[in-house]
C-alpha cells in the first residue's frame, strides 16, 4: 500500500465525469481525494476550478492535485496563474510521469474529450508513483520563483 496523499480534484462540466472516476480510482488506493467541484454538467467556467485547485496546492492543503476540462488546456492556464502551481496537461502516461520527473508538476492536468478513460488511468498512475529527480532540474525549478 503506497503513502496516502492528500490529491485536490478539480474540473469543469466538460470533466466532471472523469474527475468523478479519478476520485473512485484515488480511494481505492488508499488516498484521500479533496474534491473542488464541479459534480455536474450545468456550464461552468474554468478559470474558478483552475484557480481553486492552484490555491490548494500551492497551500500545502493537497500535496498533489488532478485538473481536468475538456481539453486540459484551459484548466492548466488558470491553475498556472497561481504562485507555487506547477500544472501540466499530459496526453500520456510518459508525458505525467516526465512532468514529474524533470519539472516537478505539482497539478496533473487532463483533457476528458480527449483521451479515454486507460490513457487518463496511466498518466494518473504515472504521475503519484514518480518522483522529482531533483539534481539539474531542481535549479531550473527553482527559476520559476525568480520573477
Ligand atoms: O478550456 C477548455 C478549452 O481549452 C476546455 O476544454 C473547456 O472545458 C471547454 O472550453 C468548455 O467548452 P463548452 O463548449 O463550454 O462545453
Amino acid at each position: 500500500m503506497p503513502t496516502p496523499l492528500r490529491i485536490a480534484l478539480a474540473a469543469d462540466h466538460a470533466g466532471y465525469l472523469l474527475k468523478d472516476k479519478i476520485r473512485i480510482w484515488l480511494e481505492e488506493m488508499g488516498h484521500e481525494p479533496i474534491d473542488l467541484g464541479t459534480n455536474s454538467n450545468d456550464s461552468v467556467d474554468w478559470p474558478d476550478f483552475g484557480r481553486r485547485i492552484g490555491q490548494a496546492v500551492a497551500s500545502g492543503e493537497a500535496a498533489l492535485g488532478v485538473a481536468i476540462c475538456g481539453s486540459g488546456i484551459g484548466i492548466s492556464i488558470a491553475a498556472n496563474k497561481v504562485a507555487g502551481a506547477r500544472a501540466a496537461n499530459c496526453t500520456s502516461g510518459l508525458m505525467a510521469r516526465l512532468s514529474r520527473q524533470h519539472n516537478d508538476a505539482n497539478i496533473l492536468c487532463l483533457g476528458e474529450r480527449l483521451i479515454g478513460e486507460a490513457t487518463a488511468r496511466d498518466a494518473l498512475n504515472e504521475f503519484i508513483s514518480t518522483d522529482f529527480e531533483g539534481g539539474r532540474h531542481q535549479r531550473r525549478v527553482d527559476m520559476l520563483d525568480q520573477g
